[in-house]
């Protein structure tokens, strides 16, 4: 059988090489495949630096200081706020930064610099006064850069780095608590000797100890590959290292595949122990890794992230304000789409798993934002970023009789019965393929009252206890049909069902269900009736603070139109 009918596409997909004819993977005894991630670890928002540089408007102070306070009320201890020689936007900030005490003791500011003696004393310039600073300074070290870009051999620019290195050294002894920080730019693509000799070097040069370790930062700049291969180039470098205790191994992935995160993720395993990126994944091109689903990715296995996310609204607003991009409706976690279920069985399973999830939480005596969470659908509880409950379930064509009903009960108060459920979904399905549109609480609120509400006027009704049973007196109307008369019966609503039939209305009551809205003073009676009518079988649904009253209009309501108008 020919299952796979796709034929070769117009696309000049020869013109682009595979990864491994790019650049050579050594073989290495990986482990990262069966490692597991216990710990956070820590995330560098670059934000007001990578992130920055690639916005068409770069941000003005007072949102990157918007921007770096919101980081550090997250719980952020290391930042990279700027590329402070290449803007006095950049350098101002960080001075201001500096000289208005704007950086909390346990935090580190971190400042970016290209490989040049003038850029490098500039930076120093700039963190003058500052007690944690970590200098970072990098160069691009893959061939095609080197040859492309810079036009050096592997030895001439590593002659270069280290030349910069010294100035960065020498600029280090006369500012105290300072460290470093080196990223041979497009470290992916770079030949793994050449990035492990230029790394070793720096290590030794800036004589790093455990006391004061270097920062190696080995960033995918651009994505080429799967993220095995970035994470078995990440283990190769945490294996062979020099000085391994007195350096820190991170990385810095960008997003141009579409994997940054599971590249970060992966390094992790493979042992990166410091990870670099943007809230949103905002940067270059497709942008720098996302610190926003790493974090709450590890949240979701159970690992705190050490990172507070608990009002992620207003992280995101704050984000969209300073970078004036908006986050896009199904990004993870964020996302305003993300916690919500448009599809019928989606529904279901959310709104049996809410029930499920609160049951539990009580039977074990929990509170239900503590206890553990197995909702299907949803990776988290919405609650624990500040979302809520009421955007969960939304309804359109592609939903189903579960979310109609959750809606109504967390809107409403009212719990349809299953039967009514779905006869009422069928209503709803109409509307929505009709209208092509979503249905809010409130219109499927009043599509419920439009065709199950009863549409007349209870003027008078009594009930008289008997030996036999109630007499029931009334004086009604449904629709066009009124109904004036009395009759005993084991009920009120059997003997309403007897003064229609005297009135040649076949009426049988098959079912009625009451609950409470509300308790207390405004607690009001819903009644679901499903009667035989003249051989049809119909709904109706009454609210009244009296319970008989609603069990009656409920009644009634299933008796519109199904007789012949005039007085009875
Ligand atoms: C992957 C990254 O994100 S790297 C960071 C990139 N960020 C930025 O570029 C934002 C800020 N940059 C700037 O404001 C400017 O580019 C500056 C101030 C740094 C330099 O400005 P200019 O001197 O005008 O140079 P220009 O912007 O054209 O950059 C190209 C020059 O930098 C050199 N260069 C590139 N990387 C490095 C490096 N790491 N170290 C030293 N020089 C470098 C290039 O070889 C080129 O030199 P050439 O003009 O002699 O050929
Ligand atoms: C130089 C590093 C840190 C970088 O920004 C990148 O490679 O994208």
């Amino acid at each position: 059988m020919n299952w796979n009918r796709q034929t070769p596409s117009a696309m000049p997909s020869h013109r682009y090489r595979p990864y491994d004819e790019r650049v050579p993977v050594p073989p290495i005894d990986r482990t990262w495949p069966t490692n597991r991630t216990t710990v956070a670890p820590l995330w560098v928002p670059v934000d007001l630096r990578d992130g920055n540089q690639a916005l068409a408007e770069p941000m003005d102070p007072q949102r990157k200081r918007q921007l770096f306070e919101q980081l550090i009320a997250m719980g952020y201890k290391e930042i990279e706020v700027g590329y402070p020689s290449a803007s006095q936007t950049d350098f101002d900030f960080v001075r201001d930064l500096a000289t208005q005490d704007l950086v909390p003791d346990d935090v580190t500011i971190v400042v970016f610099t290209a490989a040049r003696t003038d850029l490098i004393e500039r930076t120093y310039e700039s963190v003058r006064g500052l007690p944690n600073v970590v200098l970072h300074m990098y160069t691009a070290t893959a061939p095609t850069w080197r040859s492309v870009v810079l036009g050096h051999d592997r030895d001439t620019l590593h002659r270069l780095i280290l030349d910069a290195a010294q100035d960065v050294a020498r600029g280090g002894d006369a500012t105290p608590g300072v460290r470093f920080e080196f990223s041979p730019e497009v470290f992916n693509l770079t030949e793994p000797d050449f990035a492990l000799q230029v790394c070793d070097s720096l290590t030794e040069l800036w004589d790093a100890s455990p006391d004061r370790p270097v920062i190696h930062n080995l960033p995918a700049t651009v994505e080429i590959s799967t993220p095995n291969v970035y994470a078995d180039q990440i283990e190769y470098m945490h294996h062979n290292l020099a000085r391994r205790e007195s350096v820190i191994l991170s990385v810095h992935p960008h997003n141009d595949r579409g994997t940054g995160v599971a590249c970060a993720e992966l390094a992790v395993l493979a042992g990166a122990q410091r990870v670099e990126g943007c809230l949103f994944g905002n940067g270059e091109r497709t942008g720098n890794v996302d610190l926003v689903t790493l974090a709450l990715n590890l949240h979701a296995q159970g690992v705190d992230p050490m990172i507070d996310f608990s009002d992620i609204d207003s992280v995101r607003r704050t984000v969209e304000y300073c970078n004036r991009i908006e986050v896009h409706p199904r990004h993870p976690y964020g996302g305003d789409l993300v916690y919500t279920a448009f599809s019928g069985t989606h529904q279901d399973a959310i709104k049996k798993g809410f029930a499920h999830h609160h049951a539990s939480a009580e039977t074990a005596g929990a509170d239900p934002a503590r206890h553990p969470w197995e909702v299907p659908y949803l990776p988290i509880d919405p609650r624990d970023v500040g979302r809520d409950y009421t955007e969960v379930i939304r309804v359109n064509s592609q939903s189903g009789k579960g979310g109609i009903a959750y809606l109504l009960q967390s809107g409403y108060g009212i719990d349809l019965p299953r039967l009514l459920q779905i006869d009422f979904a069928k209503r709803v399905q109409q509307a929505t393929d009709s209208s092509g549109a979503e249905i809010s609480a409130e219109q499927l609120w009043e599509l419920l009252q439009e065709h199950y509400f009863h549409h007349g006027v209870l003027q008078q009704w009594t009930v008289e206890h008997l030996a036999n049973g109630d007499r029931l007196r009334i004086r009604a109307t449904s629709g066009e049909i009124a109904v004036n008369g009395d009759a005993v019966g084991t009920g009120p609503v059997d003997a309403l069902a007897r003064v229609l039939s005297e009135r040649g209305i076949d009426l049988e009551v098959l079912a009625l269900t009451q609950q409470s809205t509300t308790s207390g003073r405004d607690a009001q009676a819903v009644t679901f009736a499903q009667c035989r009518v003249g051989g049809r079988v119909e709904w109706g649904v009454a609210l009244d603070r009296s319970v008989t009253a609603s069990a009656l209009r409920a009644v009634l309501a299933t008796v519109t139109g199904t007789a012949a108008p005039g007085p009875m």
